[in-house]
């Protein structure tokens, strides 16, 4: 049996404001993993996705990632695990005037030491290395481009390839293809899949695109006002789950 790598028990995430974000969320992930999580707008995936490496706070619960209580890590700890994590944004966040592969380098600030970090001192086995990465993600050839020189869906494969460069355990994945068109979609999420599975990585996705998310998940998390409404194999989740899942409250019993 698979190792977990990843168990989520009993979380919760009331925000400032009195909003219910998560409502005792419950699930594993074993390795190798890839979960796609679905859900109507609002319904807590995001909130979800950045709780697990404490971008968004969970006000209680645990988040037990190889071995450890995330939420128990103090500020050092927690920078240790966060290394382990790679996290894959809807807008990129590359910083745009540097070019592809030191974005890629990035990747490994969590292991350097401060200073070095911020002269950019990585050696030529990280430079070695993040090149390597990019050619998984076919992008060898845009290495020494700035990367606002690069298509939208090119830049989601350096933030792919930045992520992948952290060798990490587990993949979060917010909305990756939100801002980009159905082609550039695709090619971003075969190559998501590709590294992930090459690398064994387990990797969680957010995606509003239903079609896609059965198409690429081996599992599908399918989350509705905070709470876990399926959690399945995509053939499982029917069209009468689908409409359940993004009906309305109001219409539930219309
Ligand atoms: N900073 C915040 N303060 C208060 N409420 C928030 C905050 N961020 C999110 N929420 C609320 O928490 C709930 C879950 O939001 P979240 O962004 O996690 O949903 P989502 O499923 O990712 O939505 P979308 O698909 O539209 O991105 C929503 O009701 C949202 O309005």
């Amino acid at each position: 049996m698979p190792e977990n790598i990843l168990e989520i028990k009993n979380l919760n995430k009331v925000y400032p404001d009195g909003t219910k974000a998560l409502k005792n969320i419950n699930f594993k992930a074993k390795k190798g993993e890839f979960i796609v999580v679905i859900g109507p707008s609002g319904a807590g995936k995001s909130t979800l996705l950045r709780s697990i490496n404490r971008l968004s706070e969970p006000t209680d619960g645990e988040i037990i990632f190889l071995g450890e209580n995330i939420l128990k890590a103090n500020k050092g700890k927690l920078r240790k695990i966060r290394r382990h994590i790679g996290m894959i944004f809807q807008g990129f966040n590359l910083v745009k005037r540097l070019p592809t592969v030191r974005n890629v380098l990035h990747g490994r600030l969590g292991y350097m030491s401060s200073i070095k970090g911020a002269f950019g001192m990585f050696d030529k086995n990280d430079v070695q290395k993040a090149l390597e990465v990019l050619e998984r993600v076919g992008l060898e050839e845009q290495a020494f481009k700035r990367a606002d020189e690069l298509s939208g869906g090119q830049q989601q494969r350096v933030a792919i390839a930045r992520a992948i460069n952290q060798s990490p355990s587990l993949i979060l994945a917010d909305e990756p293809i939100a801002s980009l068109d159905p082609n550039s979609s695709q090619i971003v999420m075969d190559y998501l899949r590709k590294v992930c599975d090459e690398d064994g990585l387990t990797t969680i996705v957010n995606l509003h695109q239903v079609d896609i998310a059965k198409e690429y998940a081996d599992r599908i998390i399918g989350v509705k006002d905070g709470e876990i409404f399926y959690d399945g194999s995509p053939r499982g989740l029917t069209d009468e789950v689908i409409q359940k899942l993004y009906r309305k409250k109001e219409a539930l019993h219309a």
